[in-house]
């Protein structure tokens, strides 16, 4: 029997979640969310088939795992208001960005199992990819729970301190956005040239894909799968040079540097003392 799941704020990411795990077969009687858009309720219930309310004690207290996935600056106010019906049986695991372990333990204030996640929201169509670490009240058992249940909808990877979960916000947790946004500007540049807007997007988005396959499938170092493109003087060569001139390493290593401080600031700006 699946083991009862409450998601706490059920937005962007949580409904991703939800999506993924359900479309791995979770059962959708197993799962129940929670959000302050009661509006949405319905439509979310329809979407995922699961139940949807806007009291988050309820819904804690019938879970066996708790997942916190409400902004970095409402968790603090959302778990105090839970800790009297918080058990130690419970196992909880934030995808807040930035906040840490021993916030969220000394908010919970009993000695409860705690993961800090940090997944991303192609969850939602089992691409995603998560970076997790746990406190010292999270069993083996519960570690292998976790790492099933990130793998239905996606893959996952435990890092050793917890500081690299910022450099994991910075390289998967926000970094489809920045493909995103690649892929728009990739878009709109086809457009300009006198492709539809379909078509730019279909030719974009499988050059994407299936650049993201050959690494994954393929055990080439990746600077060889780029040149194997790249004939000397044709057409990529003159793309990758202007991509180099207009400085793409420092534009991507300075978007994963700002990102993983802001993780960090997060961290402190909504830190337990
Ligand atoms: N969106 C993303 O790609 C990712 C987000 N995250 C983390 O996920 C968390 C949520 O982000 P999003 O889903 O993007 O935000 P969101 O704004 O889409 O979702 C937050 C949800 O929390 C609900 N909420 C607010 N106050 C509440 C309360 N008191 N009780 C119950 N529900 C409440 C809101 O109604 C909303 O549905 C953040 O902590 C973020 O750092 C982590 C990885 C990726
Ligand atoms: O932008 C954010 O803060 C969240 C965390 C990772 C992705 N989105």
């Amino acid at each position: 029997m699946s083991l009862k799941i409450a998601f706490v704020g059920v937005g962007n990411m949580a409904s991703a979640m939800i999506g993924g795990l359900r479309a791995s077969g979770y059962a959708s009687d197993a799962i129940i969310g929670t959000s302050r858009n009661a509006d949405k309720h319905k439509s979310i219930e329809a979407k995922h088939g699961v139940a949807m309310t806007s009291d988050n004690r309820l819904a804690v207290e019938q879970a066996d795992v708790v997942f916190l996935c409400v902004k970095p600056n409402m968790m603090r106010d959302v778990i105090q208001d839970l800790v009297d019906v918080v058990r130690q049986d419970q196992l909880f695991i934030s995808v807040a960005a930035g906040i840490e372990l021993k916030s969220l333990a000394a908010w919970l204030t009993k000695p409860v199992a705690i993961i800090r996640s940090m997944p991303n929201t192609p969850s939602l169509v089992g691409c995603g990819m998560s970076g997790l670490i746990a406190n010292e009240f999270v069993s083996d058992s519960q570690k292998q729970w976790v790492s099933d249940v990130f793998d239905s909808f996606g893959s996952h990877a435990w890092v050793q301190e917890e500081e690299q979960m910022h450099t994991v916000t910075a390289l998967s947790g926000s970094a489809p956005a920045y493909f995103f946004r690649v892929l728009e500007v990739m878009i709109e540049a086809g457009q300009t040239q006198g492709l539809d807007a379909a078509t730019s997007r279909k030719l974009a988005t499988q050059a994407m894909k299936g650049a993201a396959a050959m690494v994954e499938e393929l055990d080439d170092d990746i600077a060889v799968l780029r040149r194997n493109i790249t004939s000397p003087n044709g057409t990529t060569q003159a793309a990758l040079e202007t991509l180099e001139e207009n400085g793409i390493k420092a534009l991507f290593s300075s978007a994963v540097d700002a990102c993983s401080n802001r993780s960090k600031e997060l961290g402190k700006e909504f830190a337990s003392e």
